[in-house]
């Protein structure tokens, strides 16, 4: 892997640790496949400061998703562990796990129930989690909604009646809902109109600084990520090619799949053939 050199750091001040962790699956026999075993997760250690917001970027299929199961502890590890705040995680205690790292995925829709109110639906964690007596839960959810920009009318209004980007805020609220102090944002604004996905992005923004909130920030798109994080991982195949400062990566990119990354979201100029960084998603 090629670490550039003011990347390594040795504070006592971690809020996410993976030391050498890995993912094997098991494939069945398919029509054009045998059987066989796919190491999607190939030995990745990385370490992530408290307030930091570290991009992990690779093209479809190179194990961002899995990576981020096995962090909020939704798949066990075959073998490395994962330490939020020095602390090794069990992932049979997901509930305990839940109070300082959450989820945002791609797709809000399928995560919100279509039975439930915007108000239930933030409401959830906090009954799982016994906060408080129900007026206090409620106001909760109301400060919530109202900080991710939802207005009060929504509050009573079902998933299908919100607009993407609504929705996508609804499921921020329920992240933040706990006050967790790590977010994962899996594909956050792949799945919404380019206009709107500009909103969420400076949402999050918003919340990193009101909250001091720490951000594994996972991304196929390197436009999104080169305006949002401090330090980016590049994933290829299963392991962490290389890892640097948001400049150091994409000004001095090392690694020849950091490079090839790159270009593919370089554009040429009309008439010149000088490229320059596509900010189409921005
Ligand atoms: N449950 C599973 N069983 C078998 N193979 C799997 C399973 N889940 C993922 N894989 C394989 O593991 C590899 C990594 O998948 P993963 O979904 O983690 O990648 P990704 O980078 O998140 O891709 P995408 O952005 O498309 O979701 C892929 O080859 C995928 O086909």
């Amino acid at each position: 892997m090629n670490t550039h050199a003011s990347t390594a750091s040795s504070t006592d001040d971690i809020a996410l640790e993976l030391c050498d962790l890995s993912r094997t699956y098991r494939l069945k026999r398919g029509l054009f496949r045998a059987p066989g075993m796919i190491k999607a997760v190939d030995g990745v250690s990385l370490r992530i400061r408290r307030g930091e917001t570290l991009g992990l970027v690779g093209e479809s299929g190179c194990g961002k998703s899995t990576l981020a199961k096995m962090l909020l502890g939704l798949l066990e590890p075959s073998s490395g562990n994962v330490l939020i705040h020095g602390k090794e995680i069990n992932p049979s205690k997901r509930l305990a796990l839940a109070r300082s790292i959450q989820p945002i995925f791609q797709d809000p829709y399928s995560s919100l129930n279509p039975r439930r109110t915007v108000g239930d639906i933030v409401g959830v964690p906090l009954q799982l989690h016994k906060v408080g007596n129900d007026a206090e839960r409620k106001k909760k959810v109301r400060d919530i909604l109202d900080i991710v920009g939802m207005p009060e009318r929504t509050h009573t209004q079902y998933p299908n009646q919100l607009s993407g980007g609504q929705r996508q805020r609804v499921a921020i609220a329920r992240a933040l809902v706990l006050r967790p102090d790590i977010l994962i944002c899996d594909e956050p604004t792949s799945a919404l109109d380019v206009s709107v996905q500009a909103q969420i992005l400076n949402l999050l923004l918003d919340l990193k600084a009101e909250f001091g909130l720490t951000y594994l920030f996972i991304s196929h798109d390197l436009g999104v990520v080169e305006h949002l994080v401090d330090r980016v991982a590049v994933m290829h195949r299963g392991k962490i090619v290389e890892q640097g400062t948001r400049e150091q990566i994409f000004a001095r990119p090392e690694h020849p799949y950091t490079r090839m990354l790159l270009a593919s979201v370089l554009t040429p100029e009309p008439g010149l053939g000088i490229p320059e960084l596509s900010t189409e998603t921005l």
